[in-house]
């Protein structure tokens, strides 16, 4: 698979944040633009946490136009995990221990592997940026994690593959290129098909932790919003936003 038609690419020896980067050049893109960065000093994570980024890991931020209605712009996060997915069943040469966490995680061998960060950029025309980070060559302590929160993992350590950022990046960039031709021509539900066949824990009891409250209950679905859907014996609960754990 080489580099897909249409997508722009930029290497950066070093950034404070791709997702950072990506909102600075946004207003002067035409069109997608994968940004890579060899090392991170500012790397941010999901809900304001720090993302800790040693020099070998994948950092990359995609930032395209989308002049969106925020509901659609969420559900990029689906294409970007399952994308991430395949990338990595690609370069690994299988899909063994791979699995995706709700809403976007990638977990191997039940681990923490790699994260999405999807930022809405707004401005004139409105762009998204999705930054994916990948612990491709080493994981974060366990107590730099929050506790109770699935433990990082990395590729390296976890099946002796050694795998570049920049080989990554060219799996991902053509899968990703792909999905999104779906997700834009029949929308959600074939992504969201892809998705549910990749699932960590489906039909199992897990526990959303919301801002408001803790729910814990069977993992149904993942509904046509995107929204996580769990069974309790009062209720089914569509949940748009939360923590998940196991
Ligand atoms: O908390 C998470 O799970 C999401 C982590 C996203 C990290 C990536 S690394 C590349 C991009 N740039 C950032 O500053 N964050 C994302």
């Amino acid at each position: 698979m080489g580099w897909p038609d249409g997508y722009g690419r930029r290497v950066l020896a070093e950034v404070d944040s791709t997702n950072a980067e990506a909102a600075r050049l946004a207003p002067g893109l035409a069109g997608p633009e994968w940004i890579l960065a060899l090392r991170q000093s500012a790397a941010r994570g999901r809900r304001g946490r720090a993302w800790v980024n040693p020099e070998g890991n994948f950092a990359a931020t995609l930032v395209m136009p989308a002049r969106e209605a925020p509901d659609r712009l969420a559900l990029r996060s689906f294409v970007a995990a399952v994308s991430l997915h395949d990338a990595l069943a690609r370069v690994i040469g299988s899909d063994a221990g791979l699995a995706l966490k709700w809403p976007n995680d990638v977990l191997l061998h039940g681990g923490k592997l790699a994260g999405i960060l999807l930022e809405s950029l707004g401005g004139p025309g409105g762009h998204l940026a999705i930054g994916i980070g990948v612990n491709l060559v080493a994981a974060p302590d366990r107590g730099q994690v929050e506790p109770g929160a699935v433990a990082p993992v990395a590729l390296w350590p976890e099946t002796g593959v050694r795998v570049t950022p920049e080989a990554l990046l060219m799996a991902l960039a053509g899968g990703y290129a792909g999905f999104e031709a779906q997700f834009t021509t029949y929308g959600f539900d074939p992504i969201r098909t892809a998705w549910l066949a990749r699932a960590a824990r489906l039909g199992e009891v897990v526990t959303a932790r919301t801002a408001r409250e803790e729910i814990t209950g069977t993992f149904e679905t993942v509904d046509a919003g995107g929204n996580l859907v769990l069974k309790t014996p009062q209720a089914r609960h569509a949940i748009a936003a939360a923590d998940v754990f196991f």
